[in-house]
């Protein structure tokens, strides 16, 4: 069995715990009490590389990353930092997550904020809406085509953003076909663990231009940054070396602005 999936059936494990506890008709009221969902489309366009920051305590490849006490205020000093978007981490077996941080985050900051998991039912996808989330990830390695058809459809409709993950040529046809609006490169293969960071050079010509493309994974400094940008990247989801080094901050203004040079320009929208 992948890492994958051994991640899935743990999730599921956790789901059927909190479908027993909670309906969807109880999650469907909590999401129309929700504030409206923010434009995620929006937040990743526009001039220079955007930063995706993420909240996240452990990994499967890392064990133990930062006890991340207070999410909510490295959510908000991610914000202040220049963060485009916040990423947070709901998985709890493997990284530590829960709902209770996606909402702590909500209420503290502005932008929008993308529920990072799993996401194997549209149970899951209330269940973001819920909580406060604007974007939702969607990974193609753990669906199957109708399964991420109908979850596109149904995260749109009920006003998120899906964030769909690839990791190789398939898999971008596939987020291609079900109508993928934003598209983001794995660098980490999920079923391995190991991480790749030409993924996202080999894969951004694969993606029509009309596309939101993410590179996710692998960003240490600036310098991975500009190389994701170069390559094509509309914006960079970052975890590890926010959430483990000191200054998480100036961490983000440093991205964000080598995000925002001039020079990077060149050729984009
Ligand atoms: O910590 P990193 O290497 O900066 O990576 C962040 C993010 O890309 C990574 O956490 C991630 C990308 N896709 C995922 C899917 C599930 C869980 C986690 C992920």
């Amino acid at each position: 069995m992948s890492v994958l999936d051994e991640i899935i059936d743990g999730v599921r494990a956790d789901l059927a715990e909190r479908q027993a506890r909670v309906s969807l008709d109880e999650l469907k009221e909590r999401a129309a009490k929700a504030p409206a969902a923010k434009d995620g489309v929006a937040a990743l366009k526009g001039d220079g590389v955007k930063v995706i920051c993420e909240v996240k305590r452990s990994s499967p490849s890392k064990g133990a990353l930062a006890a991340i006490a207070d999410p909510a205020g490295l959510a908000a000093d991610y914000e202040a930092g220049g963060a485009a978007v916040i990423s947070v981490l709901t998985e709890q077996r493997r990284f530590g997550g829960s709902l209770a941080d996606l909402e702590a985050v909500r209420a503290r900051v502005d932008i929008p904020v993308l529920r990072k998991d799993f996401i194997v039912t549209s149970y899951q996808l209330w269940e973001a809406r819920a909580y406060g989330a604007d974007l939702a990830l969607l990974i193609v390695a753990a669906l199957d085509q109708p399964a991420l058809e109908s979850l596109i459809e149904r995260a749109v409709s009920i006003g998120l953003t899906p964030l769909v993950e690839v990791h190789d040529e398939d898999e971008v046809e596939r987020a291609v076909d079900a109508g993928a609006k934003v598209i983001g490169v794995n660098a980490r293969n999920l079923k391995t663990l190991e991480v790749d960071r030409t993924t996202f050079e080999r894969l951004a010509p694969e993606i029509p231009d009309h596309i939101v493309k993410v590179a996710e994974s692998g960003v240490r400094g600036p310098h991975d940054l500009i190389a994701y940008a170069n390559a094509g990247a509309d914006a960079v989801l970052v975890g590890e070396s926010l959430v483990t080094g000191r200054d998480p901050k100036s961490a983000v203004s440093d991205l964000v602005a080598a995000g925002e040079h001039p020079a990077l320009r060149h050729g984009r929208s």
